[in-house]
């Protein structure tokens, strides 16, 4: 286990205190006037990937200073600990390994001494010899038709993983099938997509690494009955349901043969997870050999965390700036900014993968914290974000670091599209960067034909401070491999900062809690007796609910 240091003891964050002051109404404008090669000096490859960063509120120095608290916080042995197998979930009692899913060198990962690669690449295995029968047309359905249909039910980890990577790589999709994905418990989801579907030609992927999930159970069974009300003999069932869990008790007591299951195991944290069988569904829309380019291209990104010195390290200097906001010039939020309409989802993905992870005020001694955590994490694919919010980033009270990502080749070439998309990712960057000086106002203000009273009424609101920084992640196109190093770049941003902040990034038991409520509060739902175990709000709610209902 690594050490746990709280991060504002060390001299590092003392420096950056400091630093911050000296720093703080320096403006982005003079960091370039003042430096040719800046461009050089705050930007990495990868790859076909280019991290920009240099459009951020910093210089050498707090570069310098971020990275020594890297090295006082003991990033490096923490990275070693995780990448080596080590229980450093430890109120779960577990380790992390999602890397293991994608070490495609296969070198041996140990977990209590034994190698888990063998049971890692036999999964894989039945995966591609499955997902190759799906997209082949050698699996039927129980009518002897081919599968056209995946519905994919699960949430949390069980879901926005494979709907994230299978949006993002549409481009990919095998012709002849399509996927779906139930997460939600209204009922309206399941109710909807299989309205879309044909029982005959439609496979079941029931998702779930506890297999207890109440909203993917619930939307489980709700599928089964559905399906059984057409295929009538119990015998169909697996030709139709597969089950992808750690849970085979559970999945034998749903009624699908564990022949059709798909496991993985404890050490891989849910939103962690679509790297193993969770991936499934991906696997089977866009073919096993776009999914393990996937895992190709993450395994890489592993690689270069694991091995590159700190100020080469693209998540470490990520995770370093996303630090530099939060906690000195705090920023309470990050966004994420993808200029491909392919990655619409990859916000949503990552507000899993950064909020259920950071999202913490214990550390790892048991002890609240004093300063801040985990950042929200929020964003839609540009240019739509563009019409919607970038005012509040641009002329907001607020602080928004943002990461800029896209392509520079799309899939979809079609006229000048492309380009009018990326001269708007360019323009967003420059404009949040430079803003609008007064005098640039007074210019443009002056060709229009107003008198000195307007001018001077109208000016202030046209300024634009600017000095508000942003990631450019521009990379050649989006493929699996490019798609499986972002994913991985960010996981590694994330566990960086979990380490900084001396928090454990791999348990979610904050939301546990409402869990177990809405477990209580269902049976009281039924009836029509009045409740009144509760606060006054919400047996007051509950007793409307039941009225409204009722009448
Ligand atoms: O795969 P399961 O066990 O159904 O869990 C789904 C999700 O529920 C959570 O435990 C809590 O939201 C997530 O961490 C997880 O991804």
């Amino acid at each position: 286990m690594f050490p746990s240091t709280d991060p504002t003891t060390t001299s590092a964050w003392k420096k950056l205190k400091n630093h911050y002051n000296s720093i703080k109404s320096t403006h982005l404008k003079e960091l370039f006037a003042g430096d040719a090669d800046r461009f050089e000096k705050f930007s990495l490859r990868f790859e076909n990937i280019l991290v920009d960063f240099s459009k951020n509120r910093i210089t050498g120095e707090t570069r310098d200073n971020l990275l020594a608290l890297a090295k006082e916080t003991d990033l490096k042995v923490a990275i070693d600990a995780m990448f080596s197998g080590e229980p450093i979930n430890k109120t779960e009692g577990r380790a992390v390994l999602h890397t293991a899913l994608r070490n495609r060198s296969n070198n041996p990962v140990k977990v209590d001494g034994e190698d888990v690669m063998p049971a890692v690449n036999a999964v894989l295995e039945k995966m591609k010899q499955f997902s190759g029968a799906v997209l082949s047309g050698e699996w039927k359905g129980y009518t002897s038709k081919q599968i056209t249909s995946i519905v994919n039910i699960g949430i949390g980890g069980s879901d926005l993983g494979p709907v994230m990577v299978t949006e993002a790589l549409k481009a990919y999709q095998k012709p002849g099938i399509e996927v779906h994905f139930v997460s939600n418990v209204d009922g309206t989801h399941i109710a909807e997509t299989l309205k879309k579907v044909d029982p005959e030609t439609t496979l079941f992927m029931i998702a779930s690494k506890t297999f207890t999930t109440q909203e993917t159970m619930t939307n489980a069974h709700s599928a089964r009955d559905w399906f059984m009300e057409i295929a009538k003999d119990e015998e169909h069932i697996k030709k139709h349901f597969v089950a992808i869990s750690t849970n085979d008790k559970a999945v034998a007591d749903f009624g699908i043969d564990t022949q059709n299951m798909f496991g993985f195991w404890d050490w891989v944290g849910g939103r962690y997870s679509l790297w193993s069988a969770i991936g499934l569904s991906i696997a089977c829309t866009i073919g096993y050999e776009n999914f393990e380019a996937l895992l190709e291209g993450a395994h890489a990104m592993d690689n270069h965390f694991k091995s590159q010195p700190f100020e080469q390290n693209i998540p470490v200097i990520l995770a370093l700036l996303g630090i530099w906001y939060n906690n000195f010039f705090e920023a309470e939020s990050h966004a994420l900014l993808p200029y491909d309409q392919y990655m619409h989802r990859f916000a949503a993905y990552f507000q899993q993968g950064d909020m259920e992870s950071n999202g913490k005020y214990v550390d790892r001694n048991g002890k609240k914290v004093n300063y801040q955590t985990g950042p929200i994490i929020w964003g839609e694919p540009g240019t739509n974000g563009q019409h919607a919010f970038y005012q509040l980033i641009h002329q907001g009270t607020k602080l928004i670091p943002c990461d800029f990502l896209a392509p520079a080749i799309s899939h979809n070439p079609l006229g000048d599209h492309h380009d009018k998309l990326m001269a708007n990712f360019f323009a967003q960057t420059e404009a949040l960067m430079n803003g609008k000086t007064e005098e640039e106002v007074l210019g443009e203000l002056k060709d229009q034909k107003l008198s000195e009273s307007e001018i001077n009424e109208l000016k202030t609101f046209k300024v634009f401070e600017g000095n508000r920084p942003t990631n450019s992640i521009l990379f050649k196109k989006l493929d699996p491999r490019t798609l499986g190093s972002l994913i991985a770049m960010y996981e590694h941003k994330i566990f960086v900062q979990g380490v900084i902040w001396n928090i454990y990034s791999f348990d979610q038991w904050g939301v546990e809690l409402g869990k177990q409520l809405a477990k209580k509060i269902l049976p009281e739902l039924s009836g029509k007796e009045a409740v009144s175990s509760h606060d006054g709000s919400t047996n007051g709610l509950i007793n409307s609910y039941k009225s409204f209902r009722n009448e």
